[in-house]
């Protein structure tokens, strides 16, 4: 069955990305330019043929948004959809709903380049007396989990990939070996951990990836669920594009 090929995306451009605000858990729509990127994103997929028996997104609507459209445009609306937490943006803490910019002016670029893309150093603890905290904590979708002890107040890439991983291997894995054309809509971190499994990435090489969004990439695997050589990380778009868009998610921590 192998090489198995399996698709990932960002979602589109959220309204809180369009602001620079840290966004984590808080449940932002698309912006009008993230709505297109997520339309673009069905276009390029159904270009390229690409038809799937089931995707995964999280609890988040940016990213049952731009599965939403993407479904629409490649005629697949009927598709089995897998909704998790696991698969939600990491949880920004403390930083949720501040101006990422503003932010660095405050604590210097190189502090927001640490909270933003250091491995394991968390940002700032959501406290219950945070402005987003009710509105997140006590959200009907997490009804179902993480459980109140689970439900976390912060986390980093290694945290967001610890709650990730379980859900990947347990759920996704065996789905791909069963052969199965598998999408996942997400987030820029809670993919970022996937693409750090999958490539083996070290903890500071994965500092350097700031995922596009609404660019959809595509992993070719091997029978042991490794990337076969130039099957990482291949984005359907035009070089160009995608590395600027990279750039800028990069700038997007550094004062103005
Ligand atoms: O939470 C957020 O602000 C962004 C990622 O931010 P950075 O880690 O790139 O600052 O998450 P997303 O838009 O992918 O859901």
């Amino acid at each position: 069955m192998a090489p198995y090929k399996i698709v990932m995306v960002r979602h589109g451009e959220s309204e809180w990305n369009e602001k620079n605000l840290f966004c984590g858990w808080y449940d932002a729509n698309l912006s009008e330019k993230g709505k297109q990127e997520a339309l673009n994103a069905g276009k390029a997929l159904k270009d390229a043929g690409y038809k799937f028996d089931v995707a995964y997104t999280s609890v988040l609507t940016r990213a049952q948004s731009t599965l939403q459209s993407i479904l629409n445009e490649i005629g697949q609306t009927d598709l089995p959809v897998v909704k998790t937490w696991r698969l939600n943006e990491r949880h920004y803490g403390g930083l949720t709903g501040l101006n990422k910019a503003e932010t660095a002016a405050k604590y210097g670029d190189e502090q927001v380049a640490i909270w933003r893309r250091s491995f394991d150093i968390p940002p700032p603890p959501m406290e219950a007396d945070h402005s987003y905290y009710e509105n997140i904590v006590k959200d009907p979708r997490y009804k179902d989990g993480p459980s109140p002890d689970q439900f976390p107040k912060f986390e980093s890439l290694k945290l967001t990939i610890e709650r990730t991983l379980p859900f990947w291997n347990d759920t996704i894995v065996p789905q791909i070996k069963a052969g199965k054309q598998i999408l996942i809509a997400a987030h820029g971190n809670s993919l970022r951990g996937i693409v750090k499994h999958l490539d083996e990435l070290t903890d500071e090489l994965i500092m350097k990836l700031n995922l596009p969004t609404g660019i959809p990439f595509v992993y070719t695997l091997d029978e042991n669920l490794k990337p076969i050589p130039n099957g990482s990380l291949q984005f359907l778009g035009d070089p160009e594009t995608v590395k600027k868009a990279m750039e800028a998610v990069a700038n997007q921590g550094k004062a103005k």
